[in-house]
């Protein structure tokens, strides 16, 4: 499927949102303008600094914002359904039938009172699956002794096991969408990989679009088919993982790609970005990386980004690298500077 089709035939489109945190003492931009659009059945690794709205922008697929959370712009569209706007007994009904979470903490998620299968059975669809049925889906997980595991309370798994029981309720259903928000990175690297082959395995069966929110660039670039790198509650680049990690348009992805110890070849030096992560307000304006970017000029302070279109991918920068010579800008839409 081309780039373009993507964006013709979503199966999630995220437009032009934005959302605020309010609190007592502060209230911080988290999302904005943040846009998305993702096929049906693609994998997308959404990466970008701690604070860059990741998360917020996978709780809002399910609009599942905390109350502090409000969207003061923009839609989201999943599958057909503008979920900001729907009753609440249809957006109940669109994460049960159309999406599944796996969350950074499995444990946590679990209903300490509720044994395993239980909770299991809860997240099948008629809510009366038989044990067979149970004992299935922890096998499709590979979960040894599945009959033991059903009776454990959630105190009495590890946290590798915890995560693979999230993933066969958030997988249940055979959502449309699977969100998942760093489920790894509190699991050792062999695990991890097991994590990673196990649900990218059961979402290619089932045909599942994932949004796979993360740190790790080098998990996302072996496991995701795009890229969406975020940056102060926007997506700043966006397209196919190799062709943003290996040639990054925005100064952001460029400085992350150089920042990632995954990544950096034996004897290179790590390049970590200088700075702190921006944290946006309602009254911020202009590029959210200009104070750290080497390439800004004084619009770059001023003017929001244009989004642009670069090879087959969008970019939210004024002097891409693509602007500087370095390369020749193919397809480039109006790129200002
Ligand atoms: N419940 C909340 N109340 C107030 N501010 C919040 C809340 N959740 C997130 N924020 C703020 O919103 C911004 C975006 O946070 P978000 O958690 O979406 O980013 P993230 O990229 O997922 O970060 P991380 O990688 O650390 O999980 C940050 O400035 C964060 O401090």
């Amino acid at each position: 499927m081309s780039e373009r089709d993507n964006r013709d035939s979503p199966v999630l489109a995220i437009e032009d949102v934005t959302v605020d945190y309010r609190t007592p003492d502060r209230e911080v931009r988290a999302l904005d303008g943040a846009s998305l659009s993702v096929a049906a059945g693609d994998t997308v690794g959404v990466v970008g600094e701690s604070g860059s709205g990741k998360s917020t922008l996978g709780l809002l697929v399910g609009r599942l914002l905390p109350p502090r959370g409000q969207r003061t712009s923009g839609r989201v569209v999943v599958d057909g359904e503008q979920v900001l706007d729907l009753p609440d007994r249809d957006i109940a009904r669109v994460r049960r039938e159309k999406l599944g979470f796996i969350p950074q903490d499995p444990v946590g998620s679990l209903n300490p009172t509720l044994r395993v299968g239980r909770q299991l059975r809860l997240a099948l669809p008629g809510r009366s699956a038989s044990k067979q049925e149970l004992v299935d889906q922890l096998e499709r997980v590979q979960i040894d002794d599945p009959q033991r595991v059903l009776r454990l309370y959630p105190h009495e798994v590890s946290g590798g096991m915890a995560q693979r029981i999230a993933i066969a309720m958030a997988m249940a259903r055979q959502p449309r969408i699977l969100v998942a928000d760093e489920p790894t990175a509190a699991l050792d690297s062999q695990v991890r990989e097991e994590v990673l082959r196990l649900v990218f395995g059961l979402a290619n069966e089932a045909g599942t679009t994932v949004l796979w929110l993360s740190h790790d660039l080098n998990a996302v670039s072996r496991w995701c088919r795009r890229i969406a790198v975020m940056y102060g509650g926007r997506v700043v680049e966006d397209g196919l993982v190799g062709d943003v990690l290996e040639r990054p348009e925005h100064r952001y992805t460029a400085a992350l790609a150089a920042s990632d110890p995954a990544r950096v070849a034996a004897g290179e030096r790590l390049a970590p970005i200088g700075g702190s992560p921006a944290t946006r307000t309602p009254a911020s304006v202009g590029c959210a990386f200009a104070p750290r970017c080497a390439y800004a000029t004084a619009a770059c302070g001023d003017v929001t980004p244009p989004t642009v279109e670069i090879g087959g991918r969008t970019v939210l920068c004024h002097h891409p690298a693509s602007s500087d010579g370095e390369r020749d800008l193919v397809g480039a839409g109006e790129v200002q500077s």
